[in-house]
């Protein structure tokens, strides 16, 4: 019987299974994990699988798949928590990492109290607006405040990449009519060829809002850190926010800046080791050892 030993982590509400391949094995393909242990019900349950493993040019590495098996480039509440492990398991006992992911190694500053990491800054890099980048169809760059057509409904939407892709749309009620019934309309749009995350934003005043996320893989999470940072400098480019920004998600709030000096987007936020245990491999699962 094949087993898999995990740790269970959140950043703001967004929980994934994390597996330190520095000490184990995957038994078998991560894309054909993730939806299981993603399971609520039938698995150990979360947004998705993460994968903290050895890496030739930084401390760590991340490999993120979503719920639905599908990997993504970057998660920025998911890094935060791959920063915390690193660090409260000895993997790097240093308060500044370098960790890789599929947006290049970015640089990770953790707040410590003694021996455990509570609060993390990730400098993201810089935002993509070139459309074609993000990806999508939308013909110009930056793509601010296009009209999108979905259910039925037209909407303003302003894209950016952060190494995934993202579709702010400013609304006055982030309500469940818009979340969960257009944000997957949205988020398999034709306007977006790789897919797309969707955040739904109410503005509280220049430097405060709150947000509700369809996520690409994952459906609604409580929380979604590139998600948050996209929406910081959609903020900018709409002239609706200021380049520092309060972020209340729906699992806890994330401090957003988009640094005019060099371009970067700093989110801050915090980020909690739950549980660890051992998940005994369902019968059926295509074994590495079978498929060799
Ligand atoms: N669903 C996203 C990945 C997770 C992003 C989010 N959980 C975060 O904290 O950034 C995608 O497919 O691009």
């Amino acid at each position: 019987m094949s087993q898999l030993r995990f740790t269970k982590m959140h950043g703001a509400g967004n929980d994934y299974v994390y597996v330190n391949l520095f000490e184990e094995h995957l038994p078998a393909p991560p894309e054909k994990l993730a939806p299981l242990v993603s399971d609520r019900h039938f698995g150990i349950g979360g947004d998705g699988l993460i994968l903290i493993t050895p890496s030739e040019v930084a401390d760590a590495r991340m490999r993120m798949f979503n719920a639905d098996g599908s990997e993504a480039e970057m998660c920025g509440n998911g890094l935060r928590c791959v920063a915390k492990y690193v660090y409260d398991h000895g993997i790097a006992k240093k308060d500044q990492l370098a960790l890789e992911t599929g947006a290049g190694v970015l640089s990770v500053q953790l707040e410590t109290d003694g021996d455990l990491a509570k609060r993390v800054t990730v400098n993201m890099g810089e935002p993509i607006l070139d459309a074609a980048k993000i990806p999508t169809t939308f013909g110009e760059s930056p793509v601010v405040n296009q009209r999108l057509e979905a259910g039925g409904r037209e909407f303003e939407v302003t894209c950016v990449s952060m190494g995934n892709p993202h579709c702010v749309i400013f609304v006055d009620k982030a309500d469940d009519e818009l979340v969960l019934k257009l944000g997957p309309q949205i988020e398999k749009a034709a306007k977006f060829p790789a897919r797309v995350n969707v955040e739904f934003i109410e503005i509280i005043s220049p430097t405060e809002v709150r947000q509700r996320t369809w996520e690409r893989g994952s459906g609604e999470t409580l929380a979604c850190g590139t998600g948050a940072s996209a929406v910081c400098v959609a903020g900018v480019l709409t002239g609706k926010l200021e380049r520092r920004i309060l972020n209340h998600l729906l699992g806890g709030d994330l401090e957003l800046h988009w640094n005019e000096a060099d371009n970067h987007v700093y989110m801050t936020g915090p980020a909690e080791e739950v549980f660890s245990g051992i998940w005994p491999v369902p019968h059926g699962v295509p074994l590495y050892s079978q498929l060799a």
